[in-house]
């Protein structure tokens, strides 16, 4: 069997430890083995059982409280990202131990991380070249995502990083049980959006749009054009909802492909069934 990983990326606070805890959850249910490495040396908590941990070899605080140094909050994590990228084959180390290798990576939010500095790009590299077929992971926050100024703005993060990265990308949309009843229903069009129309509403209006207008159309019409970022809707609430970003991911980085048939489960250890949508 391969290795497979997904690099969880994304904005501060958008749900990446939870949804790593969320697939953990519904991967025990389908009995299939999934590990989270966390990244983040800053993490302070997450409620999923850790195979590796990035604070062993560095903390936020090493960086903030050494003398020389003196990091503030932000410079501390990239000099921690920098020294883990100089020090990979740690990792290296701590991934030899895992049998089953379909790894969860938990990186922190930093946005810098991803389209400022090379580190996630050298991390993917490296992954890839121990043979891990990597797909990126990228959350938004759907809170933050179903109104146009905002939607384009996401939409751009995400699009920078997938450039950076060049490796398989799906976005999520994420904490979907969180939004009101009224943006829900506004869902469809930000799922599948038409980003010129949704940038006319928001700008011709006013003065911004007015001026800059051809250049929302220009940026609209590349996003348009090349299909380059959709969003996968994820409600943690719903199993489906989990269960298709997994099957959507999983057909990414062709997991599933080459995998033995799995001994089917006794009637009385029966668990809620849920389709895993990998052909065994
Ligand atoms: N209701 C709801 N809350 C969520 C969901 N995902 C995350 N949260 C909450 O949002 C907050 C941030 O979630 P985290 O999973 O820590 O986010 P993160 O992206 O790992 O955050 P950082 O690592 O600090 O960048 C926590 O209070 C979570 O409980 C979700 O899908 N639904
Ligand atoms: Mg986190």
């Amino acid at each position: 069997m391969g290795r497979y990983g997904q690099l969880v990326m994304g904005p501060a606070g958008s749900g990446k430890s939870t949804y790593c805890s969320n697939i953990v959850k519904h991967c025990e249910v389908l009995r299939r083995s999934v590990q989270v490495v966390n990244l983040d040396p800053a993490a302070e908590h997450f409620d999923y059982p850790v195979h590796a941990d990035i604070r062993e070899l560095i903390h936020i605080d090493d960086a903030m409280e050494d003398e020389a140094l003196h990091f503030g909050p932000n410079g501390g994590l990239i000099f921690c990202m920098e020294y883990l990228v100089q020090n990979l084959d740690w990792l290296e180390e701590q991934l030899d131990e895992v049998e089953d290798d379909y790894i969860l990576f938990d990186l922190p939010g930093q946005i810098e991380l991803y389209t400022h500095i090379p580190v996630m790009r050298q991390l993917a590299d490296k992954l890839q070249s121990w043979n891990f077929n990597l797909c990126g992971v990228f959350l938004l926050d759907a809170q933050f995502l179903v109104e146009p100024s905002k939607f384009v703005s996401g939409m751009l993060t995400a699009l920078s990083t997938m450039v950076s990265l060049e490796i398989p990308h799906v976005n999520i949309m994420a904490k979907l049980d969180l939004l009101s009843k009224k943006d829900k229903k506004k869902l469809d069009r930000y799922l599948d959006p038409d980003v010129g129309t949704l940038l006319a509403e928001e700008f011709d209006d006013t003065k911004f749009g007015h001026r800059y207008k051809a250049l929302n159309t220009a940026m609209a019409a590349m996003i348009d054009d090349f299909s380059l970022v959709r969003f996968l809707p994820l409600d943690p609430t719903d199993e489906d909802s989990i269960n298709d970003v997994l099957i959507h991911i999983d057909s990414a980085i062709q997991y599933g492909e080459n995998l033995e048939p799995r001994e089917p489960r006794e009637p009385e250890e029966q668990e809620p069934e849920i389709d895993s949508g990998i052909d065994t």
